[in-house]
């Protein structure tokens, strides 16, 4: 990789000049002199329409763009990324959740050895039991077959898995799914309180198996487990996803109980392997492969495709036109279908855990914007809830509108409602409405013109706010596996011209090491070596 400041580039300096000429422009202009507009910026691929023509860019924008990814060795960086090199250089690992839903023939080396094989062993573990499990053939300890399922884990071994699940609801089968994550201890008991230890299956998923919350969650609910059970009937009930076996065991775990998984997966990017052991089980194993070839499909869509007709580059340019030379802070997601209300949060720690960061590649301190904050809740929730600042706040905030061709259900009156609104959204954030169309429509209503004069300058809406339309045919396991990969390739693009590294998550481990300092102080009751504020706090607390 080239770890280049992309401040530095020819590019980016071409880009300032640019920004100066364009920033003002308002997109009604861009659309009324040229009508090919929408053309130009749509790609179109397999069941996806992607609409970026709702963007304060033209064409030299987009060629300025395409070139500072170029000069920041984006094409190189690809394959680096896809051929196993070690890009996770702070943790010397290859990134490599590609090698989860790549072909069995595809041959991907870590460390001079290939392992798809050793993939498709797992995938196979994977099939099996969740078969078993769903037809019935694997049972409790009373004989009875399972009825509910809880995972336990957290970051990527819980969001990954909720999300899709919970996306892919319609796909499924009888079983209940339950994820607990927080350590909160009322959540856990809230979760299992009306469980029948007979019929449930606990999942516990952690990479490492040193995470506080998920070893407390697992440790709280073995306990409860065992209040009505035998020890020895633990195998039939608690199963293990982790790299770290040694642990898993050691946690109690039964060795045939353990599904692996390898430290060339990233946790946030994990729900590809036995850490989706939950969404295998929850809409079956077919449907889980489904949702890895829609993944591969967008593998081979980025790795193969020209920048130009590119979806996650396209996307990743824009983020940091708008990061970068409009400086807005945020992004928002929005996805007009309440089965993809966990998207958003699913993509804050994909996005924040993997590109909030401030050192560059080089270990220098940037001296640029890097990751965007992420936020987001489906439509038409959303629009009752924050719209009012998308439109007349003082904030730039691009948005990520998501939305379905087609329904599930079939209910085509509540679709058109639903999309309606998806397009009239980004309609009115592109056109807002200028003071001349609100007198206009007051004096249609009849109003005074005292009235109008008074009210007027509030109800006009500037417009001029980009969107990203993302039209898919239909919501599929398929369909949700490309757009997951999607926003995958477009952190890994990101990171790349920001130059820094996406795959270490450094940042979350100080609070982790302040945590388990307080937690050894409350069981001595003694606080010590606290700034002033935080040992007030703790000493109020203590006080029970
Ligand atoms: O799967 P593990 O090892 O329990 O880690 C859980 C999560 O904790 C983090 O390391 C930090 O929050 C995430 O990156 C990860 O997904």
């Amino acid at each position: 990789m080239k770890n280049i400041d992309p401040t530095t580039t020819k590019a980016w300096k071409e880009l300032e000049a640019h920004f100066s000429e364009i920033k003002n422009e308002h997109m009604r202009n861009m659309f009324n002199n040229d009508e090919d507009r929408a053309d130009k910026f749509t790609i179109t691929w397999e069941d996806f329409y992607v609409d970026i023509s709702k963007n304060r860019i033209s064409e030299e924008t987009q060629n300025l763009l395409l070139k500072l990814a170029e000069e920041c060795g984006l094409e190189d960086a690809i394959e680096s990324y896809f051929t196993g090199d070690s890009i996770n250089q702070t943790e010397n690992r290859p990134v490599l959740h590609t090698a989860l839903r790549a072909e069995k023939a595809a041959d991907i080396k870590v460390r001079g050895e290939n392992v798809v094989p050793e993939v498709q062993e797992v995938k196979a573990r994977i099939r099996d039991f969740s078969n078993e499990i769903i037809n019935g053939t694997r049972r409790g300890y009373t004989g009875k077959a399972f009825t509910d399922v809880v995972n336990i884990g957290i970051g990527g071994s819980d969001l990954g898995p909720v999300m899709v699940t919970e996306s892919l609801e319609f796909y499924k089968n009888h079983l209940n799914l339950h994820f607990i994550s927080n350590v909160d201890g009322d959540h856990v008991f809230e979760t299992i309180k009306d469980l029948n230890p007979e019929t449930t299956l606990f999942l516990i998923v952690s990479k490492t198996f040193t995470t506080m919350e998920t070893l407390s969650n697992a440790t709280t609910v073995r306990e409860w487990f065992l209040k009505s059970v035998p020890e020895k009937e633990v195998s039939k009930h608690f199963v293990a996803v982790s790299t770290n076996l040694q642990k898993v065991e050691a946690f109690g775990i039964d060795p045939d109980n353990i599904f692996p998984m390898w430290d060339w997966v990233g946790g946030r990017f994990s729900l590809w392997s036995a850490v989706g052991l939950s969404i295998s089980l929850a809409i079956g194993y077919d449907n889980f492969t489904s949702l890895l070839e829609g993944a591969r499909k967008m593998d081979d869509h980025f790795r193969l495709t020209p920048f130009k007709e590119n979806l996650p580059v396209q996307l990743a340019l824009l983020t940091i036109w708008y990061n970068n030379f409009f400086k807005a802070e945020s992004e928002a997601v929005i996805p007009y279908s309440q089965y993809l209300h966990k998207f958003p949060s699913y993509l804050q720690q994909a996005i924040m855990e993997s590109n909030g960061k401030s050192v560059d590649r080089n270990g220098n301190k940037v001296n640029y914007e890097t990751g965007t904050i992420i936020w987001g809740e489906p439509g038409t929730n959303s629009q009752h809830a924050f719209f009012q600042l998308i439109h007349q706040g003082t904030k730039l905030i691009p948005a990520d509108f998501i939305g379905f061709k087609r329904s599930l259900f079939g209910n085509n009156a509540h679709q058109d409602q639903l999309m309606a609104n998806y397009f009239a959204q980004t309609e009115a954030l592109l056109h807002g409405k200028n003071a001349e169309e609100v007198e206009e429509e007051l004096k249609s209503k009849g109003f005074s013109q005292q009235e109008i004069d008074r009210i007027s300058a509030f109800k006009v809406f500037e417009g001029n706010n980009p969107t990203n339309t993302i039209l898919i045919d239909q919501l599929t396991p398929e369909s949700m596996g490309k757009l997951i990969a999607l926003y995958e390739h477009k952190i890994f693009v990101q990171g790349i011209i920001w130059n820094i590294f996406s795959y270490d998550q450094w940042g979350v481990e100080l609070g982790k090491q302040l945590a388990n300092k307080i937690l050894a102080e409350f069981s001595t009751n003694s606080v010590i070596n606290h700034d002033s504020s935080t040992k007030k706090l703790l000493e109020f607390y203590l006080k029970k």
